[in-house]
């Protein structure tokens, strides 16, 4: 019975909690003097980046976002408060807490600041060790909201993307393919029997069963922008930007193989002796203003047809207009 598990995923609060990589710092001043005060005061304990200017900040903010941006309020060009406030505007960088660092120092400024969106505000001359507590605290705070995202958009059995996730992914991966007239596919899984597997095995294998199957599902997955997620109980969907529908029956099909390979025994499955999955696939060449729930119902029409005609395969469907 168990000769084909795999291990279970790593808990989601123990992964969460590890400490992948150094924080990063994007200091933001026009004067060479601060910026190397600075630099020597983080260096060593984080990964430190620096600007000259509001438009090197944003793009380096974009390509590579930081941890937290300590910004001068006052630079020719472009100010901290415009960076600040495009950087709050976008998704990508809004989570980025920002430190105003200014020789301006009214009370005006700093609630402008702090209005913008800013964590914190510092007067220059600063005092090193104050500048590097606050970056601290901040850093703290950044880490813990981090986890809170992480975790509100994980599924706890299984460690993948939960359905909220998967929603707003889709929507985002959806518009984005519309726009540069790319396809998109979608794959809905389901465990074949597992009302009986439960019923012979009980709740706790059932849930084991879920987990290696998503564990080895998410290890035939490699292209970034690809996402599977769980959708509830024991479906599963597999999101596929970029891709035409015969390379999405071919992911499909790798993923059929992978579960079956677990060799789960299902004594109560009259597709095979072990765990299989059933699969619908949907294609489409989505155009501005069309609606994803389409490639939904399409992908959930095939899964039901793949069912009905036996279970343990794929079946497929392009859909034309949206
Ligand atoms: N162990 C476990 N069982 C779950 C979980 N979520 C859903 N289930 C069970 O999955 C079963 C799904 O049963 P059905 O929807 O009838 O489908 P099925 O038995 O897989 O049959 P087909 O889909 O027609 O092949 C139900 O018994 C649910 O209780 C879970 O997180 N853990």
């Amino acid at each position: 019975m168990k000769s084909g598990f795999i291990d279970l995923p790593d808990d989601i609060e123990e992964d969460a909690l590890a400490p992948v990589r150094r924080s990063s710092v994007l200091i933001v001043d026009d004067q060479a003097a601060v910026l190397q005060t600075l630099y020597q005061l983080f260096k060593d304990t984080y990964e430190v980046f620096v600007a000259t200017s509001g438009a090197q900040a944003l793009s380096r903010a974009k390509v590579n976002p930081p941890d937290l941006v300590l910004l001068d309020m006052v630079m020719p060009g472009m100010t901290g408060m415009e960076v600040c406030r495009q950087l709050k505007e976008d998704p990508e960088t809004q989570n980025i807490p920002v430190i105003f660092l200014t020789g301006n120092c009214s009370v005006d400024d700093e609630a402008r600041a702090l209005d913008a969106g800013a964590a914190d505000f510092i007067s220059k001359p600063f005092n090193p060790r104050i500048v590097s507590v606050r970056v601290n605290t901040q850093l703290r705070l950044k880490a813990k909201s981090d986890l809170l995202r992480r975790i509100a958009r994980t599924d706890a059995l299984t460690g993948l993307g939960n359905r909220r996730h998967f929603n707003s992914t889709l929507f985002k991966e959806w518009r984005r393919c519309a726009r540069n007239s790319l396809p998109i596919s979608l794959v809905f899984i389901d465990v074949d029997f597992f009302k009986r597997f439960n019923d012979i095995y009980g709740h706790p294998m059932g849930d084991y069963c879920l987990s290696s199957v998503a564990s080895a599902m998410k290890s035939r997955m490699w292209r970034p922008a690809d996402l599977l997620a769980r959708f509830g109980g024991e479906e599963f969907v597999c999101l596929l930007p970029e891709t035409p529908l015969k390379g999405a029956i071919h992911k499909a099909q790798e993923l059929e193989a992978a579960v079956r390979d677990l060799a789960i025994s299902h004594e109560g499955s009259s597709v095979a002796p072990v765990v299989t999955i059933s699969l619908g696939v949907a294609a489409a060449l989505p155009a501005q203003g069309d609606d994803p729930e389409t490639l939904i119902d399409a992908a959930d029409r095939m899964l039901y047809e793949s069912k009905a005609g036996g279970r343990g395969q794929v079946r497929s469907v392009e859909i034309t207009s949206a």
